[in-house]
């Protein structure tokens, strides 16, 4: 009896530990300390991790126990003893940021319940903290002063900054609207400027988009996954801000968003760009779905959340809806089905599946998008570009799907890599189509089986080893898809 208590005392502790292991997962920290979240503020000067990227997640630090400041494991950043370096008027606005972080917490604690049906709670061996001590390298050399060696890559510290309304105030000219530079669904975004120089974007919540909890737990759901990602293809995070409002505040991307450069603009984007930007978008994707520990799925991969950096480095931004997938979860099925109509795989719209083959169905709608600088969903015509392209691709007629506005001005290998690769992301069964990783060898023309072969005798016309495009005109997707517009619009 004693020794089946001693056991069943033994089991709840670990459970609580497993508990513990997954509230540190999601940024949690046990609530009797004095903040549930926190971010471990640092000055600019803490950290430079301006060379470095792939950072993977705190699960695999070695300190991740015992060191703060080196993984998202994390203290209030209203509790004065940690935040030595914040300015003054921080301090002042503390009292009415700790009633707001008070709420934040209560939100998220119950949010956690909610995400932990997200995550096999307890039932996944693959998560426990001690398989995770097993699996942890064991390093030759001690940490550096600004970051550690996980497995292949170097993860610096965090170096984000908590900053004060007045802060983002002072940076945008009071939120003027003059400064507006996008608007979304759920935010808007205005340019600031940092009194060290640096131009920002910060990407304002709106209060009206979602109930406040739901706002609050969405945003610290964004802040945990934006915070792990590390990539020169993934958008930057400089800091956030929960004072009178919810921000994040990231890196600028002088360039805007690509949907702008596609289809907002009069001046034709240059074949090489877009090539560029294709390559950058597909190892982004890549190292969210394969480099990350924890695979991550974007789900709302689309023009407009894919933003361009000084030299047309393509960023994927708006984490929003994205998700961690445990390693031992074939897919998740997740409901209300959320996304943007025309780039959302028939069986995530259909049936809520999601893993890392919609992501990337939506990277093949978006390299149509690239080719031809036509739309998802054609508003006047309502047509998916699915379903205008599928015939063109299949005859592999460069000529009626490419934006006529590029002429000749493009390389038509590069061109006819993008088309097959789309051809195969676009695939109606999820099994189909290629990974990131594969998509990636194949937009690059590394990759031997799917490369383009040409027919003998059949002049331009291509066939493709790796899909049948069959699949994509006698297949029940285009009818899904028209049932699916229907649903909406009704
Ligand atoms: N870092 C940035 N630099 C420059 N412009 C940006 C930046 N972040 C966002 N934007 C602009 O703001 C727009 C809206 O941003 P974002 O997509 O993050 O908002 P959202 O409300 O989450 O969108 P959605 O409706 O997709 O949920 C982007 O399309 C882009 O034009």
């Amino acid at each position: 009896m004693a020794v089946e208590e001693t056991e069943k005392k033994k089991e709840s502790k670990e459970d609580q530990e497993e508990i513990e292991l997954h509230r540190n997962d999601l940024g949690l920290e046990h609530s009797s300390s004095s903040g549930v979240l926190g971010i471990t503020v640092m000055m600019d000067s803490d950290a430079d991790n301006s060379s470095t990227y792939y950072s993977t997640c705190s699960s695999c630090s070695p300190d991740h126990e015992s060191s703060s400041s080196s993984s998202l494991s994390l203290s209030s950043p209203f509790s004065n003893t940690q935040n030595k370096n914040v300015p003054s008027s921080y301090h002042q606005s503390a009292y009415h940021g700790g009633l707001q972080w008070n709420k934040m917490i209560e939100s998220i604690k119950k949010k956690s319940i909610r995400r932990f049906t997200v995550l096999p709670l307890l039932a996944s061996y693959e998560l426990t903290r001690k398989n995770l001590r097993r699996k942890q390298p064991k390093f030759p050399f001690p940490p550096s002063e600004n970051g550690f060696l996980c497995e292949r890559y170097f993860m610096p510290k965090p170096s984000w900054r908590n900053f004060t309304y007045e802060e983002l105030a002072a940076a945008t000219d009071d939120f003027n609207p003059e400064n507006m530079i996008g608007k979304g669904g759920h935010a808007e975004v205005y340019k600031g400027v940092l009194p060290d120089g640096e131009t920002v974007a910060i990407k304002k919540l709106m209060s009206h988009a979602k109930e406040e909890e739901e706002r609050v737990s969405d945003f610290l759901s964004e802040l945990g996954i934006i915070a792990h990602v590390n990539h020169p293809n993934a958008a930057r995070l400089r800091g956030f801000s929960s004072d009178r409002g919810l921000h994040f505040v990231l890196e600028y991307a002088p360039h805007g968003s690509l949907a702008a450069k596609l289809f907002g603009s009069e001046e034709c984007l240059e074949w090489k760009i877009r090539y560029k930007v294709a390559l950058g978008i597909a190892d982004g994707l890549s190292y969210l779905h394969h480099v990350c520990p924890r695979r991550i799925i974007h789900r709302d991969i689309k023009a407009s959340n894919i933003l361009l950096s000084r030299d047309y480095d393509a960023q994927i931004s708006d984490f929003g809806l994205a998700k961690w997938l445990p390693e031992n979860w074939p897919h998740h099925v997740v409901f209300p089905i959320e996304g943007t109509f025309g780039y959302m795989a028939p069986e995530y719209f259909i049936h809520g599946i999601v893993d890392e083959k919609i992501d990337v169905f939506a990277f093949g709608v978006l390299l149509l998008e690239i080719i031809t600088s036509r739309r998802a969903v054609d508003t006047a015509s309502r047509q998916s570009i699915v379903a205008w392209a599928k015939p063109f691709l299949e005859k592999n007629s460069v000529e009626d799907i490419v934006d006529p506005r590029l002429g000749n001005e493009f390389d038509p290998t590069e061109m006819k890599r993008v088309m097959l690769t789309a051809s195969m992301c676009i695939h109606h069964i999820a099994t189909m189509r290629p990974d990131m990783n594969r998509v990636v060898q194949l937009l690059r023309g590394e990759d031997g089986t799917g490369e383009i072969q040409k027919k003998p005798g059949q002049g331009g016309a291509v066939i493709v080893n790796a899909c049948d495009l069959q699949d994509h005109t006698s297949s029940s997707y285009l009818n899904e898809l028209i049932r699916h517009r229907q649903l909406l619009m009704e």
